[in-house]
């Protein structure tokens, strides 16, 4: 299984784009993993904030392949502990047989055909961070996931 992060919009604070180097290489020794991220719309002026989210969703619809399992990153979504999130990974090594396709939307979130094209919706916390911020907190997650699955002393309970 290969562990996919879909964003929207490149990571422009040069201290999230270190962070988030740091963690995507230590992620790099447990398990396949990247970033796939999606050019941001041009012009949002001149549209309305369902307008944009279906052009996002246009372009994340273009990015999935056949056999992905998609999971959305929002805030209503389904709440876990890291060790519950580790083992949810576990999980998922022998049930996803491609892509495990994380997505993160865009400002104003996901189109319904994103909704409805996806298997399951996980929440970070019930409070709402940036599009940018969520990246660094959910692969940091990952990776303290995977230290847990493979008995490593990064994770403390
Ligand atoms: C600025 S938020 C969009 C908030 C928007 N009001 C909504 O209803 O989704 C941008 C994206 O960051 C992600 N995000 C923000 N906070 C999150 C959280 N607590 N848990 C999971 N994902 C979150 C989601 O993917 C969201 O679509």
């Amino acid at each position: 299984m290969k562990i996919s992060l879909l964003v929207i919009g490149k990571t422009d604070a040069g201290y999230f784009v270190d962070a988030i180097r740091e963690y995507e290489n230590r992620l790099g020794h447990y398990i396949p993993f990247e970033m796939q991220i999606i050019p941001d719309i041009k012009n949002t002026k001149n549209l309305s904030e369902d307008q944009q989210k279906e052009k996002e969703g246009d372009l994340i619809v273009k990015n999935l392949q056949t056999g992905d399992y998609i999971v959305l990153l929002d805030e209503r979504g389904k709440e876990f502990s890291s060790l519950q999130f580790a083992s949810y990974i576990e999980k998922k090594t022998h049930t996803v047989a491609k892509r495990l396709v994380f997505i993160i939307g865009g400002p104003y979130g996901f189109a319904e055909t994103i909704y409805n094209r996806a298997s399951e919706k996980i929440s970070l916390s019930k409070m709402t961070f940036s599009h940018q911020m969520i990246r660094l907190i959910f692969i940091e997650q990952l990776y303290r996931a995977m230290t847990i699955l493979n008995n490593e002393p990064y994770h403390h309970e």
